[in-house]
């Protein structure tokens, strides 16, 4: 990889719409994710950030604009596990199954070998419950299963809506760790949170979004050297919105 290569955007979204009859879920969204950082997608609750998360991926089709990944239209890109990882609902696994045979049906469908599944379930702590059906897990299970199925291809891009829901403290502090070396190495992170104290002490850079349009996009960095925090930044975009 050139340092040209290290300096383009990893997405790219392009004046991106998505309309369910009259709602306008994502209205003319424009934003940039760096690669190697950690972008955190903030916003009330309705504001668009699911939607938004899921049109990056291919999760839902646009209404309208672009999405780029890695420079390429998101086809071209989205099947390979090994450049998106996505943990979006709750683990997506059937209930009936247990948490290893949902990976492993996943790491076929992706050419990877069945040792990667033992390697994620170890890494999110899953191993003791892995042969359970998910039906059973406790929603903080099912999130680290979410985790889990994202990180399966160890990939360039993880995008993970509220990963933290569910997760206990321990869990919370593995993932903020296990988040920061990623973008360490070079990856890149990008999710949705309503934890802001949380999210302050993980992210790079900061988009907020409401009525599912950009309000502020800026750096962490940024803020801070302002002597403002995350939370006032939300605050004062977001007045007005539902109390
Ligand atoms: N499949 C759908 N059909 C109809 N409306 C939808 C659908 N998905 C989302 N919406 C609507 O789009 C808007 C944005 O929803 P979205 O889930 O993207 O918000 P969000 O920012 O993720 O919210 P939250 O923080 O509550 O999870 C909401 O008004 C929601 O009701």
């Amino acid at each position: 990889m050139t340092s040209q290569d290290f300096q383009s955007p990893v997405v790219v979204a392009a004046g991106l719409s998505k309309h369910y009859r009259r709602v306008r879920a994502v209205d003319d969204l424009s934003f940039t994710v760096r690669r190697g950082a950690v972008t955190g997608f903030f916003g009330p609750n309705g504001a668009g950030k699911t939607t938004a998360l899921k049109l990056l991926v291919g999760l839902a089709r646009p209404s309208g604009g672009s999405v780029l990944l890695d420079g390429a239209p998101l086809r071209a890109t989205i099947s390979d596990p090994s450049r998106v990882g996505v943990a979006i609902e709750p683990c997506g696994a059937h209930p009936g199954r247990t948490a290893r045979a949902h990976l492993r049906a996943l790491a076929v469908m992706g050419g990877l070998p069945s040792s990667r599944v033992e390697e994620v379930l170890e890494l999110v702590g899953l191993e003791e419950a892995a042969g359970r059906r998910v039906g059973g897990y406790s929603m903080g299970m099912r999130q680290r299963l979410g985790l889990a199925t994202a990180l399966l291809g160890d990939p360039d891009l993880l995008v993970l809506d509220e990963p933290t829901n569910g997760l206990d403290p321990r869990g919370i502090r593995w993932l903020r760790t296990l988040i920061r070396s990623r973008a360490a190495a070079g990856r890149t992170v990008l999710l949705s949170s309503h934890v802001l104290s949380e999210a302050a002490l993980t992210v790079d850079d900061v988009v907020v979004i409401d009525h599912g349009r950009v309000l502020h996009q800026g750096s962490m960095t940024a803020l801070t050297d302002r002597g403002r925090t995350l939370e006032e930044l939300f605050f004062d975009l977001t007045d007005g919105a539902a109390a």
